[in-house]
């Protein structure tokens, strides 16, 4: 098999808190290849965004390391990994970070114009991820002026944008309802089967069901890895206390 697009090995993250000491992730190892979905399930405080952090590069490993197409993070300058956050990475955040005093356009463009695309042709393929999450028509509009949810699927649009080969989703359907979330998984897993890798945290079973593998947390440690619905089915059954 080819190299993974993600590999996170022995990834341990401790947070210092005054005298004592959180541990966010401990010892994760975990692979992700072109074409594959991976679910990350979990209970609140498991490590679930924390793993997603390392793996964007907006979190530093305290041991272990995280590779994306085989780079090691570590060993690339502060640049360097912005670049790869640009143009390899496509992140969808919890708390969605859309800029507010730009339109749904110009925030999806955004990331293809900060690598150096000739404003036309970002633009274009923002319209075109727009119109992929079903929000083409909202292009004009800034985030203000939109429900929870469009401000959603336009996060989803910018992770999306562009060449990205890294998908990165941090409950990326919760503020939709769930014909339309439906609508969003199936589009990342269209992604997945056209060549991308995913990781998709999600709180929800029938979510994970899209996913070709679960990877369940447990207090920073990855507990078990099953296939997609008997995985999480049986690991809610088992008391992953989702
Ligand atoms: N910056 C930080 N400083 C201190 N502790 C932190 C920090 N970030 C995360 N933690 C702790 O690390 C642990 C894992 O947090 P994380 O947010 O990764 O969990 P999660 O599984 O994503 O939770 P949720 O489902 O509630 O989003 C928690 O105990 C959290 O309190």
């Amino acid at each position: 098999m080819s190299d993974p697009m993600l590999l996170l090995s022995g990834v341990t993250r401790e947070h210092r808190q005054g005298d004592s000491v959180v541990h966010a992730l401990r010892g994760v190892d975990l692979a992700v290849h072109a074409g594959e979905l991976v679910a990350v399930m979990g209970p609140s405080g498991s490590g679930k965004s924390t793993l997603l952090h390392v793996a964007g590069g907006l979190d530093t490993p305290t041991a272990g390391a995280v590779l994306v197409e085989g780079r090691d993070l570590a060993q690339l300058s502060a640049a360097q990994v912005a670049a790869v956050r640009r143009r390899s990475i496509g992140y969808v955040f919890q708390d969605l970070n859309l800029l507010p005093s730009l339109t749904a356009l110009e925030n999806v463009s955004l990331p293809l114009e900060l690598d150096g695309s000739r404003g036309g042709l970002a633009r274009r393929a923002a319209r075109d991820a727009l119109e992929e999450v079903g929000v083409g028509h909202l292009a004009g509009r800034f985030p203000d002026d939109m429900s929870g949810g469009q401000q959603q699927r336009v996060a989803i649009a910018r992770a999306l944008v562009g060449p990205r080969r890294l998908l990165l989703a941090d409950e990326p359907t919760g503020a939709l309802d769930s014909a339309t979330g439906e609508e969003v998984l199936r589009v990342l897993r269209a992604r997945c089967e056209a060549g991308a890798a995913g990781v998709l945290v999600t709180h929800e079973a029938r979510h994970a069901a899209w996913a070709d593998r679960v990877v369940f947390l447990r207090d920073g440690v990855v507990v078990d890895q099953s296939g997609p619905v008997a995985g999480a089915d049986s690991l809610l059954a088992t008391g992953g206390g989702v």
